[in-house]
C-alpha cells in the first residue's frame, strides 16, 4: 500500500549506506524501492572498507608477531591468494544477503541505471517508475588523473580484487587509500613506493602522527617520493613506468591512482532536470533537499561538512527518512563523526583536531607517549601516541590517537566529547578492567 498516488513514496538511487534510511520508512508504511545499477550495498560492503579490512587482517596478525618476536618465535607466511580467496568468501555474498535482508522488510530493490527523466520519474533501463520523494545516492568514483597513460593505472577496487600481488607498486596519492594499500602490500611482500603530491600524507590527521607513520613505512622499505609531480604512465615492450619529478622514471609492474574520489554527477538527468551540484557533490539545504524540493540527496554525493564515511552515509540518510516520514522538522544537526586511517598502528581522531586546538587559548592540549602505559606494553607497542583536546570547563571536546588501538580508544571517548560529559559525570563511568575503554578514560 502506498500513501501516494505514485508507483512509491520514496526512491533512493544507489543501494549503499546513503540508502539506510530505507528500512525506516518501510517500518512506518512507505513504499520504498532501491535502485542499484551494480552491487547493493554500494562501496563500502563491496570494494571498499569491509572488503579492506579482511586484507588488513594477516596484517595486524604479523605485526603483532613481530612485535613480540621474542617471545613469539618463528616466520610468518604470508599468503595473498589465499587471503584474497578468503576475502571473496566473506564478501561476496554480502551484497545478496542484504537485498534479501530488504526484500524480507518490505523493501523492493531494482537492479539496473536509474536515470530522471522529471522530478517523480525514474526510467530503469527502460522501465519508467513514479516516485513521490527521490534521495539521490549514488556515491562517487576514482579520480584518474588527467595524463599521458592514465588508463595503465588502476584503483582502489581493482587492488582490492588482485588475485596475486605485484612484485612493484607504484601508488601515487598519499591520503587514505594510499596509506591503508601501502601498509598492506608492504606487508605482504611487495616493493612499494609511494608517489606524494606534496609533502603531506593524510593530510586530514595531526602532521606529528602522520609522520610518524611515513617514517615506521620508509623502514619497512617503502620508499615516499615527495612532491613527486607525477607526469606520465608508460608501457614499453610489456614493462611499465611512472615518470615524474624532474625527468625521472620508476619501473614497475602495476600502478595504483589514489588520488581521490569524485561525485558521480553524470549520465542519470541531473542536469536535464537543473539539480545543482559543484565539483565536491550535489548542492542541498539543512534538510538534504536539493533545488528540486521533492528531490533528497545522501552520502558521498552530497556537498556538506560531513566527511565522506560511511557513518555520514547512515546519519544523513536516515535524518532524510526522519524528515519525510515528519519525525523531525529540524535541520540536520552535526554530530562528531570519527574517522580512522588503517595503517599500523591505525590513527585515528574525533572532535577538535589537534592542529586547531594546539595554538587556540580556549583549548588544553594534553599528550601522552602511550609506549610508557603498561596496557599498550602488554603487547609490545613501540609507536603509539595520544592527543587529549580539553575545553575551559575540562571537557573533553576532541581526542587523536597513533596506536594499534586507536579505533577502539577513540569510539570508546566519543560519548564523552559527543555529550560534553562533565568531570562528574566521567566520574560515575566504571569501566570494566583490564581494557582500552578503562585506560582512555582515566585519562579524562
Ligand atoms: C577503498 C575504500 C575504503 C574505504 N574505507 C572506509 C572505511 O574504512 N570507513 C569508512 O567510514 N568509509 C570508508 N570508505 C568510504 C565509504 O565507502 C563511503 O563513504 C560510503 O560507501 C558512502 O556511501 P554512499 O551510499 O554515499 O555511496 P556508495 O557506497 O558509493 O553507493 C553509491 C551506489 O550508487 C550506485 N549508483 C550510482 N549511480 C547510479 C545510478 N544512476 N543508478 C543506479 N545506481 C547508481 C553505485 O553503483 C553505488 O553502489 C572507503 C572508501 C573506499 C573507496
Ligand atoms: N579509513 C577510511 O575511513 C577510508 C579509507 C579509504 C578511503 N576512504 C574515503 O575514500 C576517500 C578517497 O580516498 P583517497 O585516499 O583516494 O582520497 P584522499 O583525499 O584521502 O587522498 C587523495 C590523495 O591524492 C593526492 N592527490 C590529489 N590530487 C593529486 C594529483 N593531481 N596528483 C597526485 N596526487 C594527487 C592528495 O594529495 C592525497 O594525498 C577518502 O577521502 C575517504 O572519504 C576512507
Amino acid at each position: 500500500m502506498s500513501k501516494s498516488n505514485y508507483d512509491y513514496d520514496v526512491v533512493f538511487i544507489g543501494a549503499g549506506h546513503g540508502s539506510d534510511g530505507a528500512p525506516l520508512l518501510a517500518n512506518q508504511g512507505y513504499k520504498v524501492a532501491k535502485i542499484e545499477a551494480e552491487a547493493v550495498g554500494g562501496t563500502c560492503t563491496n570494494w571498499g572498507c569491509n572488503a579492506k579490512l579482511v586484507l588488513d587482517g594477516p596484517v595486524q596478525l604479523s605485526r603483532t608477531q613481530e612485535r613480540m618476536k621474542n617471545v613469539v618465535n618463528g616466520d610468518l607466511a604470508m599468503n595473498w591468494a589465499a587471503n584474497m580467496k578468503y576475502k571473496h568468501e566473506v564478501i561476496d555474498p554480502l551484497a545478496g544477503g542484504l537485498e534479501n535482508k530488504f526484500i524480507k522488510a518490505g523493501i523492493d530493490v531494482l537492479h539496473g541505471w536509474a536515470t530522471l527523466k522529471d522530478p517523480h520519474t525514474i526510467d530503469i533501463d527502460g522501465t519508467t517508475k513514479t516516485a513521490d520523494k527521490i534521495v539521490i545516492a549514488t556515491g562517487l568514483h576514482p579520480n584518474q588523473l588527467d595524463i599521458p597513460g592514465t588508463e595503465l593505472a588502476h584503483n582502489s577496487k581493482d587492488f582490492l580484487a588482485l588475485d596475486n600481488l605485484p612484485a612493484h607498486i607504484v601508488i601515487v596519492g598519499s591520503g587514505y587509500i594510499a596509506m591503508e594499500f601501502a601498509t598492506i602490500a608492504n606487508q605482504f611482500g611487495a616493493d612499494v613506493t609511494v608517489m606524494m603530491h606534496g609533502d603531506k600524507a593524510l593530510r586530514k590527521f595531526y602532521q606529528p602522527f602522520a609522520e610518524a607513520i611515513v617514517d615506521d613505512l620508509t623502514k619497512r622499505g617503502v620508499k615516499f617520493v615527495r612532491n613527486a609531480n607525477v607526469s606520465a604512465f608508460k608501457e614499453s615492450d610489456g614493462k611499465l613506468s611512472v615518470e615524474y619529478g624532474d625527468g625521472q622514471s620508476q619501473p614497475t609492474d602495476w600502478i595504483l591512482d589514489a588520488t581521490g574520489r569524485v561525485p558521480n554527477v553524470s549520465g542519470y538527468g541531473l542536469d536535464e532536470l537543473g539539480i545543482k551540484y559543484n565539483r565536491h557533490g550535489i548542492e542541498v539545504n539543512d534538510h538534504l533537499q536539493t533545488n528540486v524540493p521533492n528531490i533528497f540527496a545522501a552520502g558521498d554525493i552530497t556537498d556538506t561538512v560531513y566527511p565522506n564515511l560511511t557513518p555520514s552515509a547512515t546519519f544523513q540518510s536516515k535524518y532524510i527518512a526522519r524528515f519525510i516520514s515528519g519525525e523531525t522538522n529540524e535541520p540536520i544537526d552535526h554530530p562528531v563523526i570519527p574517522s580512522v586511517t588503517f595503517t599500523s598502528p591505525r590513527i585515528a581522531e574525533a572532535g577538535v583536531p589537534v592542529a586547531k586546538a594546539i595554538d587556540d587559548d580556549r583549548y588544553q592540549v594534553v599528550f601522552t607517549d602511550l609506549t610508557k602505559d603498561w596496557f599498550r606494553q602488554v603487547d609490545h607497542q613501540d609507536l603509539a601516541k595520544q592527543a587529549l583536546v580539553f575545553n575551559q570547563d575540562h571537557r573533553l571536546v576532541g581526542v587523536t590517537e597513533m596506536s594499534e588501538q586507536a579505533d577502539n580508544a577513540i569510539d570508546s571517548l566519543l560519548p564523552a566529547i559527543a555529550l560534553q560529559m562533565t568531570p562528574k559525570q566521567i566520574q560515575s563511568i566504571i569501566p570494566l578492567f583490564p581494557s582500552i575503554t578503562h585506560e582512555v578514560w582515566k585519562k579524562l
